[in-house]
């Protein structure tokens, strides 16, 4: 289903993504982790068209995606939506509205100067929140809500392209544990109930290994593991982190159980 094969992108002379590949041959939820500047980004950002590879391909039913130009380019972007740290909501707009900004474009110049809206669409916007558990905020600004909802607006405004893969960059990074959580939960009953595949890039192994049934380990732009959540053990870890014998674990929880407040603490927190 897609096919990642040697997939580089330079900066300079530096390597931010270094000849990456692999296959994921069922809708799956795949974890990418790494410590800072491992390239996680870069790949999804490429994946996702923002910017461009320097070489190799990713191909989707036998089609590069890489290649893509114009309307084939922008069409692939809607079926591989993206979520982001800081969720990029436009603040002062309403929260259905930010919700229909998912499928811009894919209306008219007139329609979108005059801010119309085709009713079926309004209703699918309103449908999705609700299904998200946040229908109620249909009306209030973005900015009015916590991190936590203003994330599942975000992906609420995906689903609204009715996406194949939802990538997910560092989707809980800025949220605390509660809110991580349920925004966890929100991206894996997508991937669950409605065969999305998520490609999420995580900070954090405890949320890797709750929620994905695959792990990507990047070092250095490469990839160095590649398994399932039981196979990541701490040595594992330690490799993708590049830590010495000193390497705590622990110290990369979210903390993310439902019945604890702690502070949220990153490996390179620990590790820087
Ligand atoms: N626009 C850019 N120009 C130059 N170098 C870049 C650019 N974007 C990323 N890099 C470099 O590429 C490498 C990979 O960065 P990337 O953001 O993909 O890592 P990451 O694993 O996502 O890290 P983080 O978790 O901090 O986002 C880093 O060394 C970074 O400095």
């Amino acid at each position: 289903m897609l096919e990642v094969k040697a997939v580089t992108r330079m900066f300079g002379a530096k390597a931010a993504v270094d000849s990456v590949s692999f296959t994921i041959d069922h809708p799956g939820f795949v974890g990418i982790i790494g410590r800072s500047g491992a390239g996680k980004s870069t790949f999804l950002r490429m994946m996702n068209r923002l910017i461009d590879a320097t070489s190799g391909e990713i191909r989707v039913d036998g089609r590069n995606v890489l290649a893509l130009r114009g309307a084939e380019a922008r069409a692939w972007q809607s079926q591989c939506a993206m979520i982001f740290q800081q969720f990029n909501l436009v603040p002062r707009m309403d929260v259905a509205s930010n919700v229909l900004h998912g499928i811009l474009n894919r209306r008219s110049t007139l329609q979108t100067m005059f801010n119309l809206w085709p009713r079926a669409d309004i209703l699918r916007a309103l449908d999705i929140l609700d299904r998200l558990g946040i229908a109620e905020q249909a009306p209030k600004r973005a900015e009015a809500l916590s991190g936590g909802q203003q994330q599942r607006v975000a992906i609420a405004r995906a689903l609204m392209q009715d996406p194949r893969i939802i990538l997910a960059d560092e989707p809980i990074a800025s949220l605390d544990p509660m809110n991580a959580q349920v925004v966890m939960d929100t991206l894996k009953r997508i991937n669950t109930e409605d065969g999305r595949m998520v490609i999420a890039n995580l900070h954090t192994l405890d949320t890797a290994r709750r929620y994905c049934d695959r792990v990507i380990g990047m070092r250095d732009g490469r990839i160095v593991f590649d398994g399932t959540p039981d196979q990541l053990s701490t040595g594992v870890a330690r490799d993708i982190y590049g830590a010495d014998e000193t390497f705590n674990e622990a110290a990369t929880s979210t903390a993310i159980p439902a019945d604890t407040t702690a502070d949220r603490t990153y490996a390179d927190i620990m590790l820087s």
